[in-house]
């Protein structure tokens, strides 16, 4: 499959996401199901951007006791989802759990979702995570050290920033998932994000996958944002 535009349906109500992918018909889709949506919408959402011919990213970043986490992925993989996700800051059994979940989950002639963890989200920067998390090593060592983690684990790849690729491929070997949000067009507001690329230089940094979210979302014409960013991103 090609290397994946993953658009992030983050939108405060129905009718705005309806609106969305009505911009967007007769293009075929990779979606991000996260929180906002998933938790006001359920299950159903799922069924209809399926039944729509929709790939799902269902970011729901699952991190609690590997028990939990376990019984939570064997719900999941029944929803026919592509990819899933949990924090890798959940630790080796944590992972383990969500993967075990997932494979029980699935049913036989069915493909197990893909699992990625996140590594340091793209909304925090070095100086954040040492001041506030407590964690006194450089960002870029964390996430390598997270992804190699994740990997030894049984997870098939991670969340970062695609400055992080280089050094996750360095790691844990090219045929590991990179999925990178934090992309941006030059000029774009970046609000949150921290760890920002555009989406040439995530190609040429590697990532398997770019999620974008409020550059599409928030555009007054979504689908030539989006046309215009799969360009950048294919390298067009
Ligand atoms: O480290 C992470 C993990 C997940 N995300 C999610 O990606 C999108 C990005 O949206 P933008 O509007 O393009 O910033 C959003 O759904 C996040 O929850 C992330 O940004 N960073």
């Amino acid at each position: 499959m090609q290397r994946p535009l993953i658009i992030a349906l983050d939108l405060d109500n129905k009718e705005k996401r309806l609106a969305l992918l009505e911009s967007l018909k007769g293009e075929s889709l990779y979606v991000k199901v996260g929180m906002e949506l998933f938790y006001r919408e359920g299950n159903k959402v799922i069924e209809q951007l399926k039944e729509e011919g929709h790939r799902i990213f269902l970011d729901l970043k699952l991190h609690d006791i590997p028990n939990t986490v376990q019984r939570t992925m064997k719900e999941l993989a029944k929803l026919n989802i592509d990819i899933v996700n949990v924090h890798a800051a959940g630790g080796q059994k944590m992972m383990a759990g969500a993967r075990e979940g997932l494979e029980t989950g699935t049913s036989s002639g069915s493909r197990r979702p893909v699992l990625i963890a996140v590594t340091q989200l793209t909304s925090t920067d070095e100086q954040t995570m040492q001041d506030e998390l407590l964690i006194q090593r450089p960002l870029t060592e964390v996430v390598q050290s997270y992804a190699l983690l994740a990997k030894s684990s049984g997870v098939d790849g991670v969340v970062c920033s695609a400055q992080e690729v280089p050094l996750i491929h360095q790691a844990c070997g090219t045929s590991f998932y990179t999925v990178t949000p934090g992309i941006r067009r030059v000029g774009d507001e970046v609000g949150d994000q921290k760890r920002v690329v555009s989406p040439g230089q995530a190609r040429e940094l590697g990532s398997w996958g770019i999620v974008v979210g409020r550059s599409i979302t928030g555009a007054n014409d979504p689908l030539q944002v989006y046309r215009e960013m799969k360009q950048q991103w294919e390298g067009l």
